[in-house]
């Protein structure tokens, strides 16, 4: 195979067309780059993390920072609804549920006051009578953030996609990356192809640290593989969007380590999406074996979450699906230049909660790749932070 000449080398090649990466390659092409979109499986896939139908997007977050950075987030999401003339969002608001003295539940919180977010906390009584699915314990609390609400994942993504090729990008997909030469000129080959850029972004999700192999570098991402579990009403719609049920998270409730949340039912009629925010570890590319050695339960923490909080559901999953996180260890996002070479940008780490805020997460990359400075502040997201936890793979 060839490389191609001089004169087709391209401003950008990304890997990866899932969210990160397409938004990245959607706005390199707004800003008139020629960028080329690698994907190793023919698309649409359901092998990555951005499949699915639904994604809750919110400003709710300990973090001020991500509050800060969903404001924009909403603006770029209601400019690709424009664009693609699509809709991809549904407001239905976001029900936090937490003990009231519970830390990340009082920063999230105060992150919404602090930074004039419609919101609101409801008393006991109210939570009863607004939401009568709902069913707290003494001692725990609610409350509301209203911008929060469902993007419609699947939808977004080809969006995205269809938008990057209207501006003029180029996908190849069913195209796996093998090897990455690094240099002014970056060399990218793949399993039909060579080909050149002067910037590369990778955004492989779970399969970064196998790309990173090639360029000296192990990230401490974690990659799990999610049950993505489907619950049934056991009156017709009494958990649905015309009920007003909204989004729900809920804050290390009935003793569980990690968080649990759900989604009005949407995808499979009176079906309603209520998942565990962890999973066990897994190969990417071994997703769907057996797992040798028992890790996590988390049905069983489901379901007797579902019994109490949610009675009207029936206890036992109807349906099980499968998705993967890459989670670092502080749950905060990659958003980088690889340490040696300055024209590879690192996109990773998204960590189970990196949908609703890919409009940000691509234009950042794709500023990094052009060389500027992005205006928010990238320092949670910087790979040195991780300093103690980085191994070199040369
Ligand atoms: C069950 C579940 C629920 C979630 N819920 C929410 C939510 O409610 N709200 C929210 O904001 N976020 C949520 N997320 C997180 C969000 O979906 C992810 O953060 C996001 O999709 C990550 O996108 P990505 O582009 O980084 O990864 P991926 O979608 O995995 O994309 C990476 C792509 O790179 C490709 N690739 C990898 N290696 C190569 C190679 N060598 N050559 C070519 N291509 C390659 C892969 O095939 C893949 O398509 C959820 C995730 C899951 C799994
Ligand atoms: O990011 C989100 O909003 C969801 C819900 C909380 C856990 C992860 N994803």
């Amino acid at each position: 195979m060839a490389a191609q000449s001089g004169s087709s080398v391209y401003d950008c090649i990304v890997i990866g067309a899932g969210i990160q990466g397409s938004f990245t390659a959607y706005h390199l092409s707004k800003h008139k780059r020629r960028t080329l979109l690698l994907e190793q499986f023919p698309l649409p896939h359901s092998r990555g993390s951005s499949h699915g139908q639904t994604r809750i997007t919110r400003k709710a977050y300990p973090q001020e920072f991500y509050t800060k950075m969903m404001a924009e987030c909403y603006q770029l999401w209601a400019e690709l609804e424009t664009e693609s003339n699509t809709t991809l969002y549904r407001q239905t608001g976001l029900l936090l549920l937490g003990p009231e003295e519970n830390p990340e539940f009082c920063s999230t919180w105060r992150s919404l006051v602090q930074n004039q977010v419609p919101c609101q906390y409801l008393m006991a009584q109210e939570i009863q009578q607004r939401f009568p699915g709902v069913c707290l314990q003494p001692g725990e609390a609610a409350f509301i953030d209203h911008t929060a609400g469902v993007l419609y994942a699947d939808k977004a993504l080809r969006a995205v996609q269809d938008l990057f090729c209207h501006f003029g990008g180029t996908i190849r997909d069913g195209e796996k990356v093998v090897d990455i030469k690094p240099g002014s000129v970056v060399t990218v080959t793949t399993t039909s192809g060579i080909y050149q850029a002067k910037s590369l972004v990778v955004a492989a999700g779970p399969w970064t640290n196998k790309l990173m192999a090639s360029l000296g570098l192990q990230l401490p991402l974690q990659t799990l593989k999610i049950n993505v579990c489907y619950w049934k009403e056991k009156v017709p719609g009494s958990y649905g969007v015309p009920q007003n049920f909204p989004c729900f998270l809920g804050f290390h409730l009935n003793k569980a380590q990690h968080h649990i949340y759900g989604l009005p039912s949407k995808e499979y009629p009176g079906l309603i999406k209520v998942c565990y925010h962890h999973g066990n570890e897994v190969d990417p590319d071994e997703r769907d074996r057996e797992a040798k050695t028992p890790g996590l339960q988390e049905i069983p923490i489901l379901s007797d979450f579902i019994s109490k909080y949610l009675p009207g559901l029936e206890a036992e999953p109807a349906v099980i699906e499968h998705c993967m996180y890459t989670n670092t260890p502080d749950e905060n996002f990659i958003l980088d230049r690889h340490p040696s070479f300055q024209n590879i940008i690192v996109g990773a780490g998204f960590s189970g909660h990196g949908f609703k805020l890919s409009p940000m997460v691509g234009k950042i990359l794709c500023e990094l790749s052009m060389g500027k400075a992005p205006d928010c502040d990238l320092q949670p997201f910087r790979i040195q932070r991780f300093q103690n936890h980085l191994k070199s793979a040369l």
